[in-house]
């Protein structure tokens, strides 16, 4: 019997792929008249695609998923925390069905994302996350620790700051952090806006941008695929203090993170630091 491959890198890749063709499918068919229809159609069909396989190739593994409100709600008073079965597993798929929802809905728009990444209690890194792949649809590509891309390359300009080439910091269109105005002058970028965390920090591994900033709010599953590949190829990925980004805590709100360069990382954490610290 033919199934989707075994090994775990792998099958986050088959499983964004098969997720991301759902949701190409369903924007041919529905059209963009109703934007919040094909939002909430978006988030329930691959919502439902990745948790049927996930129950039917990994069924001893924990979810985490933005569209599942027994993970999203471990933290909450309400919530006995030793019920939630995601706290006490090995393994833990983190999953974000659609990342960019308002892009998604948006005709001609590209930046949105479908994110599988897998968390390991016994992983060797802080963050725990060992496989992870970020579709990008309407890019036509999946990115995945399976295979990491190339490190982005880096040109003499962007390594001096202030040179023949700007820097570009890709940023969130909708809720770019109140600081980051002022951040981009004084360490000579410009902003790009961008929907969907996966559709930034792709565009960081690609190399059209030099870093992704965020602060203010975000969960666990918007940053974790693109984290796990960003990290494969080589890239800085940590909160905005600096510290380690960690995944499948109890409370799943990772609200700030900075992914960039390995060169670009201290002059970006002190300019982070002189705005936000
Ligand atoms: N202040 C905030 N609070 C909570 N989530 C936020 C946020 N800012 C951004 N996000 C989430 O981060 C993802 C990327 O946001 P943006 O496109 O603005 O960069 C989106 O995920 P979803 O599209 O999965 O909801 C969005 O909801
Ligand atoms: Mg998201």
């Amino acid at each position: 019997m033919s199934g989707p491959p075994m090994i775990d890198g792998a099958f986050a890749r088959w499983l964004a792929a098969q997720a991301g063709a759902a949701l190409v499918g369903l924007r041919a068919e529905m059209g963009f008249s109703d934007a919040g229809a094909l939002k909430a159609a978006g988030d329930k069909v691959s919502h439902d695609l990745i948790r049927t396989e996930l129950a039917k190739w990994r069924p001893g593994d924990g979810v985490l998923s933005e569209e599942d409100e027994g993970s999203r709600l471990a933290w909450a008073a309400e919530v006995n925390s030793a019920s939630v079965s995601r706290l006490t597993a090995d393994r833990v798929w983190i999953i974000d069905p659609l990342d960019g929802t308002r892009e998604f809905s948006e005709q001609g728009r590209v930046d949105w994302a479908v994110h599988v990444a897998l968390w390991t209690r016994h992983a060797s890194t802080p963050h725990g996350l060992v496989a992870g792949a970020v579709g990008l649809p309407a890019q036509h590509r999946v990115l995945g620790t399976d295979v990491p891309p190339a490190y982005p390359p880096m040109t003499p300009e962007a390594a001096t700051m202030g040179g023949a080439r700007q820097l570009r910091l890709a940023a969130s269109r909708s809720r770019p952090p109140v600081f980051l105005t002022d951040l981009a002058e004084e360490v000579g970028a410009h902003l790009v806006p961008m929907g969907s965390a996966g559709a930034k920090i792709a565009a960081v591994i690609t190399g059209e941008v030099d870093a992704y900033i965020h602060a203010g709010g975000q969960y666990e599953w918007d940053s974790a695929a693109p984290v796990a590949v960003a990290t494969a190829t080589g890239l800085h990925a940590s909160r905005i203090d600096g510290s380690a980004l960690r995944y499948n805590e109890a409370d799943p709100r990772l609200p700030d993170l900075l992914v960039c360069r390995k060169d670009l990382a201290s002059r970006l954490l002190a300019a982070l630091h002189r705005h936000c610290g």
